[in-house]
Protein backbone atom coordinates (compact mmCIF):
# COMPACT_ATOMS: atom_id res chain seq x y z
CA UNK A 1 0.00 0.00 0.00
CA UNK A 2 2.73 2.22 0.72
CA UNK A 3 3.32 4.58 -2.30
CA UNK A 4 6.79 5.71 -3.52
CA UNK A 5 7.15 9.17 -1.99
CA UNK A 6 9.75 10.98 -0.71
CA UNK A 7 10.03 11.84 3.39
CA UNK A 8 9.16 15.42 2.29
CA UNK A 9 6.39 14.47 -0.16
CA UNK A 10 4.73 12.38 2.74
CA UNK A 11 5.22 15.42 5.30
CA UNK A 12 3.52 17.62 3.16
CA UNK A 13 0.82 15.75 1.97
CA UNK A 14 0.36 14.56 6.01
CA UNK A 15 0.55 18.25 7.23
CA UNK A 16 -2.49 19.48 4.85
CA UNK A 17 -4.49 16.27 5.43
CA UNK A 18 -4.13 14.18 8.54
CA UNK A 19 -5.24 15.62 12.21
CA UNK A 20 -3.08 13.67 14.60
CA UNK A 21 -4.38 13.20 18.24
CA UNK A 22 -2.98 14.96 21.15
CA UNK A 23 -1.14 16.89 18.99
CA UNK A 24 -0.47 21.03 18.04
CA UNK A 25 -1.13 20.71 14.49
CA UNK A 26 0.89 24.06 13.99
CA UNK A 27 4.07 22.66 15.73
CA UNK A 28 3.86 19.37 14.26
CA UNK A 29 3.57 20.53 10.63
CA UNK A 30 6.31 23.24 11.44
CA UNK A 31 8.81 20.24 11.74
CA UNK A 32 7.12 17.69 10.29
CA UNK A 33 6.01 14.14 11.21
CA UNK A 34 8.57 11.21 11.85
CA UNK A 35 7.18 8.46 8.58
CA UNK A 36 7.36 5.30 10.19
CA UNK A 37 7.89 2.85 7.64
CA UNK A 38 8.66 -0.90 8.95
CA UNK A 39 9.07 -2.87 12.17
CA UNK A 40 10.89 -5.95 12.89
CA UNK A 41 10.98 -7.57 16.30
CA UNK A 42 11.50 -4.50 18.77
CA UNK A 43 12.99 -2.26 15.76
CA UNK A 44 11.48 0.72 13.34
CA UNK A 45 12.70 2.09 10.47
CA UNK A 46 11.59 5.37 9.72
CA UNK A 47 11.68 6.62 5.74
CA UNK A 48 14.90 8.21 5.94
CA UNK A 49 16.52 4.43 6.69
CA UNK A 50 17.41 5.24 10.76
CA UNK A 51 16.81 1.87 12.73
CA UNK A 52 14.82 2.94 15.77
CA UNK A 53 14.91 0.82 19.21
CA UNK A 54 11.05 0.81 20.20
CA UNK A 55 11.12 0.95 24.01
CA UNK A 56 7.13 1.82 23.41
CA UNK A 57 6.19 -0.71 21.85
CA UNK A 58 4.18 1.58 20.25
CA UNK A 59 1.95 3.08 22.58
CA UNK A 60 2.39 0.00 25.42
CA UNK A 61 0.66 -2.13 22.37
CA UNK A 62 3.13 -4.37 20.37
CA UNK A 63 3.45 -7.00 23.13
CA UNK A 64 4.70 -9.61 20.51
CA UNK A 65 6.88 -7.52 18.41
CA UNK A 66 6.87 -5.82 15.18
CA UNK A 67 6.61 -8.27 11.92
CA UNK A 68 5.20 -11.08 12.73
CA UNK A 69 4.19 -13.10 9.59
CA UNK A 70 1.51 -15.26 11.60
CA UNK A 71 -0.92 -12.63 11.86
CA UNK A 72 -1.02 -11.38 8.09
CA UNK A 73 -1.53 -14.95 7.40
CA UNK A 74 -4.63 -15.24 9.74
CA UNK A 75 -5.99 -11.85 9.09
CA UNK A 76 -5.73 -12.95 5.38
CA UNK A 77 -7.47 -16.04 5.73
CA UNK A 78 -10.20 -14.33 7.36
CA UNK A 79 -10.84 -11.74 5.77
CA UNK A 80 -11.30 -14.19 2.39
CA UNK A 81 -13.28 -16.74 4.37
CA UNK A 82 -15.84 -13.68 6.32
CA UNK A 83 -14.69 -10.17 6.37
CA UNK A 84 -17.57 -9.19 8.93
CA UNK A 85 -20.28 -10.10 10.31
CA UNK A 86 -22.31 -8.83 13.55
CA UNK A 87 -22.59 -10.29 16.72
CA UNK A 88 -26.24 -8.49 17.26
CA UNK A 89 -29.64 -10.37 16.54
CA UNK A 90 -28.56 -14.00 18.14
CA UNK A 91 -25.48 -14.51 15.64
CA UNK A 92 -21.79 -15.49 16.33
CA UNK A 93 -19.06 -16.64 14.29
CA UNK A 94 -16.50 -19.10 14.72
CA UNK A 95 -13.55 -16.43 15.51
CA UNK A 96 -15.27 -15.06 17.92
CA UNK A 97 -16.15 -17.65 19.83
CA UNK A 98 -12.36 -19.29 19.68
CA UNK A 99 -11.11 -16.32 21.09
CA UNK A 100 -13.72 -15.88 23.91
CA UNK A 101 -12.97 -19.47 25.16
CA UNK A 102 -9.17 -18.94 24.83
CA UNK A 103 -9.54 -15.41 26.98
CA UNK A 104 -11.68 -17.48 29.21
CA UNK A 105 -8.53 -19.75 30.06
CA UNK A 106 -6.02 -17.52 30.11
CA UNK A 107 -8.47 -15.17 32.36
CA UNK A 108 -7.92 -15.07 36.63
CA UNK A 109 -10.39 -17.78 38.10
CA UNK A 110 -14.17 -16.26 37.97
CA UNK A 111 -13.54 -14.85 34.38
CA UNK A 112 -16.34 -16.14 31.97
CA UNK A 113 -17.66 -13.57 29.39
CA UNK A 114 -15.92 -11.21 27.60
CA UNK A 115 -17.81 -8.29 26.02
CA UNK A 116 -15.66 -6.99 22.62
CA UNK A 117 -15.39 -3.26 21.90
CA UNK A 118 -12.99 -1.58 19.14
CA UNK A 119 -10.29 0.20 21.66
CA UNK A 120 -9.70 1.19 25.29
CA UNK A 121 -12.04 3.98 25.90
CA UNK A 122 -14.96 1.83 24.55
CA UNK A 123 -14.07 -0.85 26.73
CA UNK A 124 -14.31 1.97 29.55
CA UNK A 125 -17.30 3.45 27.72
CA UNK A 126 -18.99 -0.32 28.04
CA UNK A 127 -17.64 -1.18 31.66
CA UNK A 128 -19.53 2.25 32.72
CA UNK A 129 -22.74 1.37 31.16
CA UNK A 130 -22.10 -1.96 32.32
CA UNK A 131 -21.59 -1.31 36.23
CA UNK A 132 -24.73 1.34 36.12
CA UNK A 133 -26.60 -1.15 34.27
CA UNK A 134 -25.89 -4.27 36.91
CA UNK A 135 -26.98 -2.19 39.80
CA UNK A 136 -30.09 -0.70 38.01
CA UNK A 137 -31.56 -4.23 37.35
CA UNK A 138 -31.66 -4.89 40.94
CA UNK A 139 -33.55 -2.08 41.99
CA UNK A 140 -30.34 0.44 43.01
CA UNK A 141 -30.65 2.57 39.52
CA UNK A 142 -29.24 5.32 42.05
CA UNK A 143 -25.98 3.49 42.78
CA UNK A 144 -24.26 5.26 39.99
CA UNK A 145 -21.25 7.16 40.67
CA UNK A 146 -18.12 5.99 39.78
CA UNK A 147 -14.56 7.12 41.22
CA UNK A 148 -11.26 7.13 39.56
CA UNK A 149 -7.58 8.84 40.32
CA UNK A 150 -6.42 12.17 39.58
CA UNK A 151 -3.73 11.32 36.99
CA UNK A 152 -5.38 8.03 35.85
CA UNK A 153 -5.75 7.61 31.96
CA UNK A 154 -8.81 5.80 30.92
CA UNK A 155 -9.25 6.41 27.35
CA UNK A 156 -10.84 9.98 25.26
CA UNK A 157 -14.12 9.51 24.89
CA UNK A 158 -16.51 11.32 26.57
CA UNK A 159 -16.87 8.79 29.84
CA UNK A 160 -13.11 7.41 29.89
CA UNK A 161 -11.96 10.78 29.62
CA UNK A 162 -14.35 12.32 32.38
CA UNK A 163 -13.42 8.77 33.92
CA UNK A 164 -9.63 9.59 33.56
CA UNK A 165 -8.05 12.27 36.04
CA UNK A 166 -6.07 14.39 33.11
CA UNK A 167 -7.17 17.86 33.98
CA UNK A 168 -6.27 18.63 30.79
CA UNK A 169 -8.40 16.88 28.79
CA UNK A 170 -11.52 17.69 31.75
CA UNK A 171 -10.65 21.60 30.57
CA UNK A 172 -11.65 20.14 26.76
CA UNK A 173 -15.24 19.66 26.28
CA UNK A 174 -16.67 20.40 29.85
CA UNK A 175 -16.01 17.59 31.51
CA UNK A 176 -15.92 15.13 33.81
CA UNK A 177 -20.15 14.23 33.38
CA UNK A 178 -21.78 13.91 36.21
CA UNK A 179 -21.38 10.98 38.02
CA UNK A 180 -17.91 10.89 37.96
CA UNK A 181 -15.61 11.29 41.24
CA UNK A 182 -11.93 11.14 41.63
CA UNK A 183 -9.30 10.60 44.96
CA UNK A 184 -5.62 11.36 44.74
CA UNK A 185 -3.35 8.70 42.93
CA UNK A 186 -1.18 6.46 45.36
CA UNK A 187 2.07 8.49 44.28
CA UNK A 188 4.45 7.68 47.46
CA UNK A 189 7.11 9.44 46.11
CA UNK A 190 5.37 13.03 45.92
CA UNK A 191 2.50 12.07 48.34
CA UNK A 192 4.15 9.92 50.93
CA UNK A 193 6.95 11.45 52.32
CA UNK A 194 6.40 11.32 55.79
CA UNK A 195 5.75 7.65 55.50
CA UNK A 196 7.04 4.45 54.66
CA UNK A 197 5.68 3.06 50.77
CA UNK A 198 3.67 0.21 53.17
CA UNK A 199 2.07 2.77 55.33
CA UNK A 200 1.42 5.33 52.50
CA UNK A 201 -0.56 2.77 50.53
CA UNK A 202 -2.63 2.10 53.40
CA UNK A 203 -3.63 5.81 53.68
CA UNK A 204 -3.96 6.19 50.14
CA UNK A 205 -6.79 3.50 49.92
CA UNK A 206 -8.23 5.33 53.21
CA UNK A 207 -8.54 8.00 50.51
CA UNK A 208 -11.69 5.99 48.53
CA UNK A 209 -13.00 5.30 52.06
CA UNK A 210 -13.39 8.72 52.86
CA UNK A 211 -14.53 9.49 48.98
CA UNK A 212 -17.47 6.42 49.18
CA UNK A 213 -18.85 7.78 52.71
CA UNK A 214 -18.48 11.78 51.11
CA UNK A 215 -20.72 10.58 48.40
CA UNK A 216 -22.94 7.58 50.35
CA UNK A 217 -22.11 4.25 49.65
CA UNK A 218 -25.67 4.13 48.21
CA UNK A 219 -24.86 6.28 45.57
CA UNK A 220 -21.53 4.78 44.37
CA UNK A 221 -21.52 2.01 41.83
CA UNK A 222 -17.62 1.43 41.27
CA UNK A 223 -14.12 2.40 42.11
CA UNK A 224 -11.99 2.08 38.89
CA UNK A 225 -8.03 1.96 38.48
CA UNK A 226 -5.14 1.22 36.58
CA UNK A 227 -3.24 -1.53 38.64
CA UNK A 228 -0.50 0.29 37.60
CA UNK A 229 -0.74 3.65 36.30
CA UNK A 230 0.31 3.88 32.48
CA UNK A 231 0.07 7.21 30.93
CA UNK A 232 0.29 9.13 34.52
CA UNK A 233 4.03 8.28 34.37
CA UNK A 234 4.34 4.35 35.49
CA UNK A 235 2.90 5.09 39.16
CA UNK A 236 3.65 1.98 40.91
CA UNK A 237 1.39 2.06 44.21
CA UNK A 238 2.66 0.17 47.46
CA UNK A 239 1.77 -3.36 47.84
CA UNK A 240 -0.43 -2.72 50.69
CA UNK A 241 -2.87 -0.16 48.17
CA UNK A 242 -4.66 -2.64 46.42
CA UNK A 243 -5.78 -5.44 48.87
CA UNK A 244 -6.87 -2.34 51.07
CA UNK A 245 -8.85 -1.03 48.52
CA UNK A 246 -10.39 -4.19 47.66
CA UNK A 247 -11.44 -4.88 51.40
CA UNK A 248 -12.33 -1.22 51.30
CA UNK A 249 -15.17 -2.10 48.20
CA UNK A 250 -16.32 -5.17 49.64
CA UNK A 251 -17.25 -3.53 52.81
CA UNK A 252 -19.35 -0.76 51.52
CA UNK A 253 -20.58 -3.17 48.11
CA UNK A 254 -19.04 -1.12 45.68
CA UNK A 255 -17.73 -2.56 42.74
CA UNK A 256 -14.16 -2.96 42.06
CA UNK A 257 -12.72 -2.45 38.34
CA UNK A 258 -9.40 -2.85 36.33
CA UNK A 259 -8.48 -0.52 33.70
CA UNK A 260 -5.62 -3.91 32.45
CA UNK A 261 -5.29 -1.70 29.06
CA UNK A 262 -2.01 -1.48 29.53
CA UNK A 263 -1.35 -3.87 32.58
CA UNK A 264 -2.95 -6.95 30.72
CA UNK A 265 -1.47 -9.53 28.79
CA UNK A 266 1.89 -9.71 30.04
CA UNK A 267 3.26 -6.46 30.80
CA UNK A 268 3.48 -6.89 34.65
CA UNK A 269 5.08 -10.59 34.24
CA UNK A 270 1.74 -12.18 34.96
CA UNK A 271 -0.94 -12.46 32.56
CA UNK A 272 -2.82 -9.67 34.11
CA UNK A 273 -1.44 -6.62 36.68
CA UNK A 274 -4.08 -7.25 38.92
CA UNK A 275 -2.37 -10.61 40.09
CA UNK A 276 1.05 -8.81 40.17
CA UNK A 277 -0.74 -6.16 42.64
CA UNK A 278 -2.27 -8.67 44.77
CA UNK A 279 -6.35 -7.97 44.03
CA UNK A 280 -9.51 -9.04 42.62
CA UNK A 281 -11.62 -6.66 40.46
CA UNK A 282 -15.05 -7.78 39.50
CA UNK A 283 -14.55 -6.52 35.97
CA UNK A 284 -11.45 -5.51 33.97
CA UNK A 285 -10.90 -3.65 30.76
CA UNK A 286 -8.07 -4.31 27.92
CA UNK A 287 -6.98 -3.77 24.59
CA UNK A 288 -3.85 -2.97 23.19
CA UNK A 289 -1.96 -6.22 23.77
CA UNK A 290 -5.21 -7.92 23.38
CA UNK A 291 -4.19 -8.26 19.52
CA UNK A 292 -0.53 -6.26 20.44
CA UNK A 293 -2.03 -3.69 18.10
CA UNK A 294 -2.24 -5.69 14.95
CA UNK A 295 -5.95 -4.56 14.08
CA UNK A 296 -8.11 -2.42 17.06
CA UNK A 297 -10.02 -4.67 19.39
CA UNK A 298 -10.97 -4.33 23.02
CA UNK A 299 -12.55 -6.03 25.61
CA UNK A 300 -13.98 -6.70 28.67
CA UNK A 301 -13.91 -9.06 31.26
CA UNK A 302 -16.76 -9.91 33.50
CA UNK A 303 -16.67 -11.84 36.40
CA UNK A 304 -19.17 -14.17 37.34
CA UNK A 305 -21.13 -11.78 39.68
CA UNK A 306 -21.66 -9.43 37.67
CA UNK A 307 -22.28 -11.85 34.25
CA UNK A 308 -24.51 -13.91 36.35
CA UNK A 309 -26.58 -10.65 36.72
CA UNK A 310 -26.50 -9.37 32.99
CA UNK A 311 -27.42 -12.80 31.81
CA UNK A 312 -30.64 -12.85 33.98
CA UNK A 313 -31.10 -9.30 33.55
CA UNK A 314 -32.84 -9.00 30.25
CA UNK A 315 -31.48 -6.74 27.29
CA UNK A 316 -28.21 -4.30 27.56
CA UNK A 317 -28.68 -1.98 25.51
CA UNK A 318 -25.01 -1.46 24.28
CA UNK A 319 -22.69 -2.54 21.57
CA UNK A 320 -20.24 -1.77 18.54
CA UNK A 321 -21.07 -2.33 14.60
CA UNK A 322 -17.65 -4.11 15.38
CA UNK A 323 -18.04 -5.82 19.01
CA UNK A 324 -15.76 -9.34 17.93
CA UNK A 325 -15.46 -8.21 14.38
CA UNK A 326 -13.96 -11.25 12.92
CA UNK A 327 -10.55 -10.23 11.54
CA UNK A 328 -10.11 -8.12 14.78
CA UNK A 329 -11.20 -11.65 16.83
CA UNK A 330 -8.81 -14.22 14.31
CA UNK A 331 -5.69 -11.49 14.96
CA UNK A 332 -6.16 -11.15 18.62
CA UNK A 333 -6.70 -15.09 19.08
CA UNK A 334 -2.95 -16.05 17.69
CA UNK A 335 -1.48 -13.22 19.23
CA UNK A 336 -2.88 -14.51 22.66
CA UNK A 337 -2.18 -17.97 21.66
CA UNK A 338 1.26 -16.69 20.63
CA UNK A 339 2.10 -15.08 23.76
CA UNK A 340 1.12 -18.66 25.81
CA UNK A 341 2.59 -21.13 23.73
CA UNK A 342 5.75 -19.39 23.20
CA UNK A 343 6.62 -18.82 26.37
CA UNK A 344 6.48 -14.99 25.90
CA UNK A 345 4.87 -14.08 29.32
CA UNK A 346 6.53 -16.62 30.58
CA UNK A 347 9.60 -15.02 30.05
CA UNK A 348 9.26 -11.73 30.74
CA UNK A 349 7.98 -13.48 34.50
CA UNK A 350 11.30 -15.38 34.91
CA UNK A 351 13.89 -13.98 32.65
CA UNK A 352 13.91 -10.45 30.43
CA UNK A 353 11.50 -9.09 33.50
CA UNK A 354 13.70 -9.81 36.35
CA UNK A 355 16.82 -8.55 33.89
CA UNK A 356 15.16 -5.21 32.67
CA UNK A 357 14.20 -4.50 36.40
CA UNK A 358 17.93 -5.34 37.50
CA UNK A 359 19.51 -2.92 34.51
CA UNK A 360 17.08 -0.31 34.89
CA UNK A 361 18.29 0.10 38.44
CA UNK A 362 21.69 -0.37 37.64
CA UNK A 363 21.57 1.91 34.33
CA UNK A 364 19.50 5.17 36.09
CA UNK A 365 20.11 4.82 39.73
CA UNK A 366 23.53 6.79 39.84
CA UNK A 367 22.32 10.50 38.05
CA UNK A 368 22.25 13.51 39.67
CA UNK A 369 18.35 14.61 38.49
CA UNK A 370 17.09 10.80 38.32
CA UNK A 371 15.25 9.24 41.28
CA UNK A 372 12.16 6.88 42.42
CA UNK A 373 13.99 4.35 39.33
CA UNK A 374 11.01 1.76 39.59
CA UNK A 375 9.58 -0.81 37.53
CA UNK A 376 7.99 -4.10 37.37
CA UNK A 377 7.97 -6.91 34.37
CA UNK A 378 8.46 -5.14 31.32
CA UNK A 379 7.03 -1.90 32.79
CA UNK A 380 9.52 0.89 34.15
CA UNK A 381 9.86 4.28 34.92
CA UNK A 382 11.81 6.93 36.69
CA UNK A 383 11.22 10.72 37.60
CA UNK A 384 13.57 13.48 36.66
CA UNK A 385 14.64 15.66 39.59
CA UNK A 386 16.06 18.79 40.59
CA UNK A 387 16.92 17.69 44.10
CA UNK A 388 17.38 13.75 44.79
CA UNK A 389 17.49 14.72 48.75
CA UNK A 390 14.84 16.57 49.08
CA UNK A 391 12.52 14.85 46.61
CA UNK A 392 12.04 18.35 44.98
CA UNK A 393 10.63 18.22 41.50
CA UNK A 394 11.88 20.16 39.01
CA UNK A 395 9.66 23.65 38.70
CA UNK A 396 8.06 23.89 35.42
CA UNK A 397 6.72 19.93 34.92
CA UNK A 398 6.99 18.87 31.59
CA UNK A 399 9.71 20.23 30.12
CA UNK A 400 12.61 18.61 31.85
CA UNK A 401 10.86 15.43 30.58
CA UNK A 402 10.14 16.45 27.32
CA UNK A 403 14.37 17.42 26.99
CA UNK A 404 15.15 14.05 28.13
CA UNK A 405 12.72 12.92 25.28
CA UNK A 406 14.03 14.42 22.85
CA UNK A 407 17.58 13.70 23.40
CA UNK A 408 16.30 9.81 22.97
CA UNK A 409 14.21 10.74 19.93
CA UNK A 410 17.62 12.09 18.10
CA UNK A 411 19.58 8.25 19.13
CA UNK A 412 16.73 6.93 17.43
CA UNK A 413 15.70 5.33 21.10
CA UNK A 414 11.59 5.91 21.92
CA UNK A 415 10.64 6.04 25.24
CA UNK A 416 8.20 8.40 26.71
CA UNK A 417 7.81 10.88 28.67
CA UNK A 418 4.89 11.71 31.08
CA UNK A 419 5.40 15.42 32.52
CA UNK A 420 8.89 14.34 34.35
CA UNK A 421 8.56 11.00 34.70
CA UNK A 422 10.22 9.24 32.00
CA UNK A 423 8.95 5.58 31.09
CA UNK A 424 9.29 2.75 28.97
CA UNK A 425 7.81 -0.22 27.76
CA UNK A 426 9.23 -2.55 25.00
CA UNK A 427 7.49 -4.99 23.47
CA UNK A 428 7.43 -8.62 25.47
CA UNK A 429 9.77 -10.42 23.09
CA UNK A 430 12.87 -8.42 23.91
CA UNK A 431 15.69 -10.27 24.21
CA UNK A 432 18.63 -9.77 27.02
CA UNK A 433 21.00 -8.46 24.50
CA UNK A 434 18.77 -6.08 23.03
CA UNK A 435 17.90 -5.24 26.81
CA UNK A 436 21.64 -4.35 27.00
CA UNK A 437 21.18 -1.85 23.45
CA UNK A 438 18.71 -0.02 24.78
CA UNK A 439 19.63 0.58 28.01
CA UNK A 440 23.36 1.26 26.85
CA UNK A 441 21.68 4.10 24.25
CA UNK A 442 19.04 5.12 26.90
CA UNK A 443 22.18 5.64 29.87
CA UNK A 444 24.55 7.93 27.67
CA UNK A 445 21.27 10.30 26.79
CA UNK A 446 20.96 10.98 30.52
CA UNK A 447 24.75 11.99 30.88
CA UNK A 448 23.59 14.74 27.57
CA UNK A 449 20.30 15.13 29.68
CA UNK A 450 21.99 16.02 32.97
CA UNK A 451 24.63 17.97 30.65
CA UNK A 452 22.10 20.05 29.53
CA UNK A 453 20.65 20.69 32.84
CA UNK A 454 23.61 22.49 33.94
CA UNK A 455 24.42 24.51 31.10
CA UNK A 456 21.04 25.74 31.71
CA UNK A 457 21.09 26.14 34.94
CA UNK A 458 18.24 24.24 35.98
CA UNK A 459 19.43 22.87 39.02
C1 LIG B 1 -5.34 2.36 31.09
C2 LIG B 1 -5.93 2.80 29.77
N1 LIG B 1 -7.27 2.74 29.60
C3 LIG B 1 -7.83 3.14 28.42
C4 LIG B 1 -7.04 3.60 27.38
C5 LIG B 1 -7.69 4.03 26.07
O1 LIG B 1 -7.38 3.10 25.06
P1 LIG B 1 -7.55 3.58 23.51
O2 LIG B 1 -6.47 4.63 23.24
O3 LIG B 1 -7.34 2.30 22.75
O4 LIG B 1 -8.93 4.14 23.37
C6 LIG B 1 -5.65 3.64 27.53
C7 LIG B 1 -4.82 4.12 26.38
N2 LIG B 1 -3.50 4.52 26.70
C8 LIG B 1 -2.82 5.38 25.88
C9 LIG B 1 -3.32 5.71 24.64
C10 LIG B 1 -2.59 6.62 23.86
C11 LIG B 1 -1.40 7.18 24.31
C12 LIG B 1 -0.93 6.82 25.58
C13 LIG B 1 0.34 7.45 26.10
O5 LIG B 1 0.86 7.03 27.12
O6 LIG B 1 0.80 8.38 25.42
C14 LIG B 1 -1.62 5.92 26.35
C15 LIG B 1 -5.08 3.26 28.75
O7 LIG B 1 -3.73 3.32 28.97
Amino acid sequence: MQTARTTEQWRELDAAHHLHPFTDPHSLNQQGARVITRGEGIHLWDSEGHKIIDGMAGLWCVNIGYGRKDLPEVARRQMEDLAYYNTFFKTTHPAVVELSHLLSEVAPEGFRHIFYTNSGSESVDTMMRMVRHFWAVQGKPEKKVLIGRWNGYHGSTIGGASLGGMTYMHEQGDLPIPGIEHVEQPWWYKYGKDMTPEEFGLAAARWVEDKILEVGPERVAAFVGEPIQGAGGVIIPPSTYWPEVERICRKYDVLLVADEVICGFGRTGEWFGQQTMGFHPDIFTTAKGLSSGYLPIGAVFVGDRVANVLVAGGDFNHGFTYSGHPVAAAVAHANVKALRDEGIVDRVKNETGPYMQERWRATFGNFDHVDDVRGVGLIQGFTLVRNKATHELFPEWGTAGTMCRDIFFENNLIMRACGDHIVAAPPLVITKAEIDEMLGVAGRCLERFEKVVREKGMA
